[in-house]
């Protein structure tokens, strides 16, 4: 479902690009995920670290009291109840929970899409409840990359393409987007189908260069909203294998909802929600 598009919220992604340049660990050395190794990929692979895991320098994000409520008709819907949270550098965080309990919500605002009706959101020590609209979107363009359920590519355009335009609207210059694009798309395993446009994709191959896409600016935090729920069992786990993949190479910290309990093992950390409170 396009959850995060019927949300009464503002990106400003697709305004004029900045010209503040990326920032990030600079290139690793991809440790690419070959079409064959993917189309052959067990259960959830163990991902190899090449470099160590990301120094850890204090949480990416802390969450304190968060409370979300949404006007609805003549009264109001409280959404999330109090919301305590922390995400560390490097780890894989996973947000399960039943329809309706509140995990998009929650994630829209971890990403800044969204504001706290009360309490503190505090990433990487900006107080993301207290940025106005202009610096909650230079914050996303710049440090945090989303991945959507419905991949969310534009359909004239080549894998490539897709890549690079994320590379261009955040202000990437020029002269590093051939090397940027290439790198990233041979990381999520698709070095051969980079001319591919999406309808010449498989389902899990499309979220692979969703993933690209999101990536491609060096984000430290990635946000990604059931990325795994459209596709099949063997699909969700080459994803799942990605993503492992990109936290040691790319020196990223991932939290992302689900739905599938098949995946939570290779979770760093699972928060369960019912009805807008963490129950661990
Ligand atoms: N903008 C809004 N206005 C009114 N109600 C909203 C709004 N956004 C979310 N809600 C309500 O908040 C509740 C939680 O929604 P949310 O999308 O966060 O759940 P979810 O756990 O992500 O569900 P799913 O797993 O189906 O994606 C739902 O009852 C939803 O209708």
């Amino acid at each position: 479902m396009m959850r995060w598009l019927r949300k009464p919220v503002q990106s400003k992604e697709a305004e004029a690009p900045s010209d503040a340049p990326a920032s990030g660990p600079t290139d690793a050395p991809a440790q690419p995920i070959t079409d064959e190794s993917v189309e052959h990929a067990p259960q959830v692979p163990e991902a190899k670290p090449i470099v160590p895991k990301p120094k850890d320098e204090g949480p990416v994000l802390i969450v304190r009291e968060v409370h979300r409520s949404f006007p609805v008709g003549g009264g109001e819907i409280h959404v999330l109840k109090g919301i305590n949270m922390e995400v560390r550098p490097g780890q894989l965080v996973m947000l399960k929970g039943r329809s309706g309990s509140g995990k998009t919500t929650l994630l829209n605002m971890l990403g800044g899409l969204d504001q706290p009706s009360s309490g503190e959101i505090l990433f990487r020590d900006q107080p993301l409840h207290q940025l106005n609209d202009d610096k909650r979107t230079l914050l996303r363009r710049n440090q945090i990359g989303f991945i959507f359920q419905a991949y969310a590519l534009l359909p004239l355009l080549s894998a490539w393409e897709n890549v690079e335009l994320s590379l261009r609207m955040a202000g990437v210059p020029q002269s590093e987007w051939k090397k940027r694009v290439t790198h990233c798309l041979e990381l999520v395993g698709l070095g051969k189908r980079m001319f591919h446009r999406p309808f010449e994709l498989s389902g899990g191959e499309q979220q692979r260069v969703a993933i690209a896409k999101a990536i491609a600016h060096r984000p430290q935090l990635l946000l990604a909203d059931e990325p795994t729920a459209n596709l099949d069992s063997q699909m969700g786990a080459q994803v799942m294998s990605v993503f492992k993949n990109i936290i040691h190479t790319e020196q990223m910290t991932i939290c992302m909802t689900t739905h599938d309990p098949t995946i939570l093992e290779v979770a760093d950390h699972v928060y369960e929600m019912v009805d807008g409170r963490f129950i661990n």
